[in-house]
Formats: C-alpha cells, sequence, structure tokens
C-alpha cells in the first residue's frame, strides 16, 4: 500500500473524534520503516533544504531542524496534500466553534495560493534531528498571520530500537488553571495530528479555548528523526 492508500483507510471519524477530546490524535504506521529510514536519509542531503537551525543557538532546545526547499521531495508533497482535505473539515468546525472569521478552502493548493498572496511564501515541512541530550523546548509554529489550526508529526525514527527518551510531549492550558501534560506513545512511521494553536472545549457556558504547546522531552541514547508538516507557509 502506498501513503496515499493508507491515509484513504484511516478511520477519521474516530480520529477526530479523539481530536476533539484531546487536541491530538495518532495516526497508526503512515509511513512503513523503508520510508521512515528513506526520509530520515535526506537529513545529509543538503539541497533539499532552505534553511538549517541550530536550536540552541536560539534558545530553543537542542538539537538541529532543516526546513525543504520548493520543489518538496514527492513523499513529503503528497504527505502535506492529501492530508490536508482530511483536516480542513475540522479545522473548519473549530474556527466557527472558536468565534473566527477565516475559513480554509478544501484544496491545499488554493490555501497556500492565500498563504502566498499575504507573504507567506517560505515552504515550512522541516526535518529534525535529536542526538543524546538534545530536546526542544514546548513552542508554537505559527509562522505568520495565517495558520493553519492543525499540524502533523511523522515519526521517523525506531523508539526502544534506534533511541531511547524523546517523547513528543503537547501541553494544554485552560482558562485560569493549571497545564495538562500528554504524551502520546508513538511508534517508527506513527503520525500524530495536533493543534497548532488552540482549541476548543465544550463548557458549562459554551465553549471556551485552549492553548496548547508541543515539544520533545530530552533523548537519553541513539538518533531521532521527525519530519514536520505544517500546512501554512511562512512569512
Ligand atoms: O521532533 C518532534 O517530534 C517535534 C517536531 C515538531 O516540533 C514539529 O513537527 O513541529
Ligand atoms: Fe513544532
Amino acid at each position: 500500500m502506498t501513503p496515499r492508500q493508507r491515509l484513504e483507510q484511516v478511520d477519521w471519524p474516530a480520529l477526530e473524534q479523539h481530536l476533539d477530546d484531546q487536541g491530538h490524535a495518532v495516526i497508526p504506521g503512515l509511513l512503513d520503516a523503508g520510508e521512515c529510514t528513506g526520509l530520515a536519509a535526506l537529513y545529509a542531503e543538503t539541497d533539499h533544504f532552505r534553511s538549517r537551525v541550530v536550536m540552541a543557538r536560539h534558545g530553543f532546545g537542542r538539537g538541529e531542524y532543516q526546513y525543504f526547499t520548493y520543489p518538496l521531495p514527492t513523499l513529503v508533497d503528497t504527505l502535506r496534500q492529501n492530508l490536508y482535505p482530511h483536516l480542513v473539515p475540522i479545522a473548519n468546525r473549530w474556527q466557527a466553534r472558536l468565534g473566527k472569521q477565516r475559513r480554509f478552502p478544501v484544496e491545499h493548493r488554493a490555501y497556500l495560493a492565500q498563504c502566498h498572496d499575504g507573504g507567506q511564501c517560505r515552504p515550512t515541512p522541516l526535518l529534525l534531528r535529536y542526538r543524546p541530550g538534545d530536546y526542544n523546548c514546548l513552542h508554537q509554529d505559527l509562522y505568520g498571520e495565517n495558520w493553519f489550526p492543525l499540524q502533523v508529526a511523522v515519526l521517523l525514527s525506531a523508539p526502544g530500537e534506534q533511541f531511547e527518551g524523546g517523547e513528543f510531549v503537547l501541553t494544554e492550558q485552560r482558562p485560569r488553571r493549571q497545564s495538562r501534560a500528554m504524551v502520546p506513545p508513538l511508534r517508527q512511521g506513527d503520525a500524530l495530528v495536533f493543534a497548532v494553536n488552540q482549541r476548543p472545549v465544550a463548557g458549562q457556558r459554551g465553549d471556551y479555548r485552549v492553548t496548547l504547546r508541543h515539544g520533545v522531552s530530552e533523548l537519553r541514547r541513539g538518533e531521532r528523526y521527525t519530519l514536520g508538516l505544517i500546512f501554512h507557509d511562512a512569512a
């Protein structure tokens, strides 16, 4: 099966329910081990990238990542284009519940045209690499005024085999309350869908907003790669 066919097999209503309840949801086995290894190997091929960020230099944590340049590698482009239409109805429903005006077009191409018209032209898909002692501070990937409310991260390395530690951590800040941390268990090839910034939660007096952040705990051993898929482009 191709990744595209696997996307058609996903139980989208169940995923949507989990996203509504928790602000994140896992697509198990979106990529096979060979596809993961192939993507991680791109890290060394600097021609694929527009820039490299050493996290410690910016106080973002420790470790590094690179943003892909256009044209994206075929698999990255396929995933970005084919995940998006499944997420649009959820994003638009959240926008309505959050009282926001913006609605997102059904095709990713049309959405990117909007980003580009607004001056957000730089590609945001990225590969991240962690080695022992590396970590990623809690953050949000907004990159401009126009941001799509959901993003996806695919774990490219095998936990327990290729690395230890390096857990994906999400926190959720509810108004006037303390933050809640979530650590979804992930295997190699699993894709995590999660809220970029805020999500609606049903309360006694209607919906309220909670704010999410994500990051990665310290890697204790080995090497860990992630593919990050952000649907808006960057200013
Ligand atoms: O390495 C990770 O799992 C986190 C990646 C990340 O921050 C992202 O995809 O936006
Ligand atoms: Fe991120």
